[in-house]
């Protein structure tokens, strides 16, 4: 795994802020478009405040959610929400955004509309961000979820999945591996000591259900964006 580690979050998500512009850019300028697909969570909050001031054409660059809580686009758990508020607005404004919760009351009911609007994004994704927590879950696929078999399961039918963890609030609904590794570069954005520890459990060892992060860093080129 490529690591690229900054001295600290400041610095990193200036500097993260820049590659993840630069491919973008290089996106729109092989394709005409380009999509950017982040997770919600705290960390990021940082670096799209860096990235919504990018010199870019954000009109053609397409964002969208690796996963997302299902609560309405106003509460506070929303990555909808959170993504509005840190990365769509000054230059940034401009973008395209494909959100995931849809009116379907069930996240398991929200799914088709998911996978329509799948035809908005351009694919393979130009770049994916994820985050990790600390129980080794990447997007919304949790170790503890009934649904950890399918979201991992290469073969699974369907872009998108709804989950209900067993450890947070909330049915989420989140790409499935096989749709996440469909991207042309892959990040690991964490921050902090902690979740280093987390990382290096995960990877030291094999069980992809136990942390299902492994099973992105066991398939794909992913560089780890770190700071302290
Ligand atoms: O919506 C979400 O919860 C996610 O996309 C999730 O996978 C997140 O990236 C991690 O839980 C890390 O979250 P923090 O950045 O808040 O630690």
């Amino acid at each position: 795994m490529k690591q690229t580690t900054y001295t600290d979050a400041k610095v990193l998500n200036q500097q993260f802020s820049k590659r993840i512009a630069g491919l973008l850019q290089e996106g729109i300028d092989n394709h005409g478009q380009a999509s950017l697909i982040v997770s919600g969570g705290r960390t990021p909050q940082g670096l799209f405040a860096c990235l919504s001031e990018a010199e870019l054409d954000w009109s053609k660059v397409v964002v969208s959610l690796a996963d997302e809580r299902w609560v309405p686009a106003t509460d506070d758990a929303s990555n909808e929400k959170m993504v509005r508020e840190h990365l769509l607005k000054g230059k940034a404004a401009r973008a395209q955004f494909v959100g995931l919760k849809n009116a379907a009351t069930e996240a398991q009911q929200g799914v088709a509309d998911c996978v329509a609007n799948l035809r908005e994004i351009p694919q393979p994704f130009d770049v994916l961000i994820l985050g990790m927590g600390e129980d080794g879950h990447t997007a919304s696929l949790f170790p503890c979820s009934k649904q950890i078999g399918q979201g991992l399961d290469m073969d699974y039918p369907r872009p998108y999945l709804a989950v209900q963890p067993a450890t947070a609030p909330n049915w989420r609904m989140s790409l499935s591996l096989a749709a996440l590794l469909n991207s042309k570069h892959i990040f690991l954005h964490l921050t902090g000591d902690a979740k280093r520890a987390v990382l290096d459990k995960a990877l030291a060892g094999e069980d992809e259900f136990e942390m299902p992060i492994r099973a992105v860093l066991k398939r794909a080129e992913v560089e780890l964006v770190w700071a302290p």
